[in-house]
């Protein structure tokens, strides 16, 4: 179900501020004719955190219409900090979600065994599988392996966007023997091709709305066994991500769609800025 690239998506804005959904409509269809396995609606990239209830709604509405269209599985990304409001969100998913993106309680540190226990309820109660965002760099909490695992056991468990900012013990642990009907999707965009060259069954990317052919090309080679292929252009496109993040995401990236006309505006919210065109024109 996750195998493959996923496209979490940049929120367009107009010259007047509102959610550009034409704009996000035709980015969506665009990444998925070019290989992308999947959406992620509302992720970071998405700018969730800034976007009101109605403009979520309609964020989601316009994805899953592109994703319903094209057979591509829609995930929906959510950030809150505790199981009730995490589970009553999870329960007014709308038809189209067919996967929750859902980060480790952020800011709060509630230990393992919390972030266990989080899980554990939300498994009990999602109406579509759950894919663990574990990005320990922006939550402030450590997930090791042996929790992952008993977590993947739940059968709404189905993954595991992982984003340690590197290669760790704990991945190469998951990796080395995979839970069955478990799959790690890697979250860092630098990493994909060592991740996938492990054995990762792909990738959550903001750097895959550019090249998305390619990035759709290096988890099939890898999957293939095709190195050569995969390792050339695994550094080809690390080079594009790291241009990409050379300011916080997605700054630079809606820069890029921008100056390439796929979106109207390069706008982002604050407190993003936007990203200086020194680094646009690096990414370019
Ligand atoms: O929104 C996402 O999903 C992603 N967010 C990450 C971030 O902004 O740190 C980057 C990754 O490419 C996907």
């Amino acid at each position: 179900m996750l195998r493959g690239i996923h496209v979490p998506l940049v929120t367009p804005f107009t010259p007047e501020g509102e959610v550009a959904a034409d704009a996000v409509g035709k980015l969506a269809r665009q990444v998925l004719d070019d290989g992308a396995a999947g959406l992620v609606a509302l992720g970071t990239t998405g700018e969730a955190a800034a976007l009101d209830q109605e403009e979520r709604a309609l964020v989601i509405e316009t994805c899953a219409r592109a994703c319903a269209e094209r057979g591509a599985l829609l995930t929906v990304g959510m950030s809150a900090s505790d199981t009730r409001t995490t589970a009553r969100a999870l329960r007014a998913l709308p038809e189209g979600a067919g996967a929750a993106l859902v980060t480790v309680p952020s800011f709060l540190r509630p230990g393992e065994r919390g972030v266990e226990a989080h899980f554990t309820a939300l498994a009990e109660e999602t109406p579509v599988p759950l894919v663990i965002y574990h990005i320990p760099y922006r939550t402030g909490q450590q997930v090791g392996a042996a929790t992952l695992r008993r977590l993947a056991a739940h059968p709404m468990v189905a993954g595991v966007k992982y984003a340690t900012g590197g290669l760790d013990q704990d991945a190469l642990d998951l990796l080395g023997d995979p839970p069955p009907g478990f799959e790690v999707l890697c979250g860092d965009d630098l990493y994909v091709s060592p991740m996938l060259a492990l054995g990762a069954a792909g990738g959550i990317l903001a750097s895959a709305h550019l090249r998305t052919r390619e990035f759709a090309d290096l988890a099939d080679a890898w999957h293939a066994g095709d190195v050569p292929r995969a390792r050339a252009l695994g550094h080809r496109l690390a080079a594009l991500s790291a241009a990409l993040f050379a300011e916080p995401n997605p700054t630079v990236l809606k820069g890029v769609l921008h100056a390439r006309g796929l979106i109207p505006t390069p706008d982002v919210r604050l407190p993003l800025l936007p990203a200086s065109p020194a680094s646009v024109a690096a990414a370019l």
